[in-house]
């Protein structure tokens, strides 16, 4: 298949972060293309800048982290150049993430039916009746059995499983281009992780979604994604097709990563793409 320029949703060239505070860089040149459909990974130990590098595709640094080189280009647009109001357009409406605890992002006071309602409706403008069938349709897309009975049950009553679910439904309310899934699974046992993962795959499939996934996790990744990058204290060691890089790792960290996961059988992910597997690997 070839890729043309208007199939380029997010395109990163020598991005580097730099510390105000410390006077130190971060991240050093990070580069990549995410084609529309496209399932990016970056996978890396903890500290290797992949959060960082997300937060910047978000423009959510903080104020002393600055994109200090390089250049993010989102939907054919400089990055730099987007004002905080059109930040906040971009934000839930084209890009989206979900993070890695997921309660943290909901308020336990509030149903969470209500919570997904509220984007549809402040971002949306829809009416409350049509959020709340909208949001209905969401949950039951994200997998959440009885749809009507989650809607109004609050945080505290739902598995990591079931918020996390419910963190994407409100992350994809939007019908965003993009999501970011950083670290979505690592808090989750491995059948939930599957079950999230499978999920992301078929709301892919199913709307033209691409995403970024973030793991410390390269089976997380493997399972996904078409390209990884594998990053390093704040630089990217090796990217490429995934298969490649399970199959003939150039750099010694990846063959390292590749080796922690030899007793579960990573290479499993090379020869049934997922959507075709039973995921048994428990
Ligand atoms: N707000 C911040 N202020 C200063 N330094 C930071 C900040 N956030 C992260 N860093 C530093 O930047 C580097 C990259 O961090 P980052 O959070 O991107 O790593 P990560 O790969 O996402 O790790 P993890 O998997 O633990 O989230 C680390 O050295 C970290 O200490």
């Amino acid at each position: 298949m070839t890729t043309t320029h208007d199939d380029i949703v997010l395109e990163l060239s020598g991005v580097t972060l730099h510390n105000d505070l410390g006077d130190e860089e971060l991240v050093h040149g990070v580069s990549f293309s995410l084609r529309r459909g496209g399932v990016i990974g970056i996978v890396g130990e903890s500290g290797s800048g992949k959060s960082l590098t997300c937060r910047a595709i978000l423009g959510l640094l903080p104020q002393y982290l600055e994109v200090s080189g390089g250049r993010i280009e989102l939907f054919g647009r400089d990055a730099a150049s987007l004002t905080p109001k059109e930040w906040t357009q971009v934000r839930g409406t084209r890009i989206s993430a979900v993070f890695q605890d997921p309660a943290s992002y909901l308020n336990p006071s509030i149903r969470v039916g209500k919570q997904v309602q509220e984007v549809l409706r402040v971002k949306r403008g829809l009416g409350r009746r049509e959020a709340k069938a909208r949001t209905l349709e969401l949950f039951d897309a994200v997998q959440l059995r009885d749809p009507a009975y989650v809607y109004q049950q609050y945080t505290h009553e739902l598995s990591g499983g079931m918020l996390q679910r419910v963190l994407i439904a409100s992350a994809i309310a939007l019908e965003p281009d993009i999501l970011i899934a950083d670290e979505a699974t690592t808090a989750l046992d491995v059948t939930v992780q599957a079950e999230i993962l499978e999920l992301l795959a078929s709301l892919k499939e199913s709307t033209g979604l691409s995403l970024i996934v973030v793991s410390h996790d390269l089976a997380v990744v493997a399972q996904l994604c078409d390209e990884v990058l594998v990053m390093k204290d704040g630089s990217v060691v090796e990217h490429g097709v995934t298969r490649d890089i399970l199959e003939n790792p150039q750099h010694e960290y990846s063959r390292l990563l590749i080796s922690e996961h030899e007793q579960y059988g990573l290479e499993r992910y090379l020869v049934e793409p997922i959507g075709e597997r039973e995921f048994d690997y428990v």
